[in-house]
């Protein structure tokens, strides 16, 4: 595993790590001093899957004291999860991407042992490393934020806002495979100010869903963790419960929900694909 980002300056490549958390992709960028100008045209072409490597986001590896807008009193030398979805816009928390962030420090031997503390812009996000590989993240607490309503194909569902240190909507459905999430579906703008990921889920049973997510940001993807932790609220919240145990399948795999009273605990995957090099050339291209 690479342990650092060398920057291009001087002819030196930049290396990444390609990895997922139940297929949720991204390209993880290692800069621990925050070499790296990463524009919105960079994050756009490295998650291009033609033109670049392809992904769902970026996950940048930076120590809190080389970030010009690092969280007050964070430790300098706290690893911090810079995330930027795929149309380069910036997003406070990805909870996938903490997975897949926690295993590469620790594979790349950047922390020392299992217990890893990822900061986002959402604030720490205290994470373990397990032995078989999967990485269970203290989500933090999910504030519920009432009730609003997405149209996918003209069709208008309720749901209930989740707040999960980024903001989501969750709708519950007949069958989630019966919906066309290839285009942005509506939302309301003045609930959702900044945007809003949308999940929509099919309840299995007492403890288990089926969702479906289009993310802000990006479009439909195979998973997205924040959206595991809202939809495990919203599945709780129609059995009149604000705690409990939820297995949630999404089309990239199964991932394993607590929610209790004051936190949030995401249980899944997190898996490298392939590391390598960046071309100078391909990098200076998309300034
Ligand atoms: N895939 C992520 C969420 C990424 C950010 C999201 N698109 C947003 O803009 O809030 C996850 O696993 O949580």
């Amino acid at each position: 595993m690479v342990l650092g980002a060398r920057t291009y300056c001087g002819g030196v490549a930049i290396a990444f790590v390609k990895g997922h958390g139940t297929e949720n992709d991204f390209v993880v960028l290692p800069d621990p001093d925050g070499d790296l100008e990463l524009t919105e045209g960079r994050v756009r072409a490295l998650c291009d899957r033609q033109r670049g490597l392809g992904a769902d986001g970026v996950l940048r590896v930076v120590r809190a004291k080389a970030l010009a807008d690092a969280p007050a009193g964070i430790d300098g030398d706290a690893w911090f999860m810079d995330y930027r979805n795929a149309d380069g816009s910036v997003a406070e928390m990805c909870g996938n991407g903490v997975r897949v962030f926690a295993r590469y420090l620790r594979d790349a031997g950047l922390v020392d042992g299992p217990e890893v503390q990822v900061w986002s812009r959402a604030g720490v996000r205290p994470a373990t490393v397990h032995t078989n590989g999967t990485v269970t993240v203290d989500m933090g607490q999910a504030r519920v934020l009432g009730q609003s309503t997405t149209t996918v194909n003209e069709v208008t569902h309720t749901g209930l806002g989740v707040d999960v240190g980024n903001p989501h909507l969750v709708s519950v459905v007949d069958s989630v495979a019966a919906l066309d999430l290839s285009t942005q579906p509506g939302f309301d703008r003045d609930f959702f100010p900044r945007g809003v990921n949308l999940e929509f889920i099919e309840v299995l049973g007492p403890t288990e869903i089926r969702m479906r997510v289009h993310e802000r940001g990006v479009g439909e993807t195979r998973s997205c963790g924040t959206g595991t932790v809202a939809a495990a609220v919203a599945a709780l919240a129609v059995r009149y419960l604000t705690t409990g145990a939820v297995t949630v399948h999404i089309p990239g795999g199964t991932v394993e929900i607590t929610v209790a009273e004051d936190t949030c605990t995401l249980t899944g995957p997190a898996e490298f694909v392939a590391e390598g090099t960046l071309t100078e050339s391909w990098w200076n291209t998309y300034a």
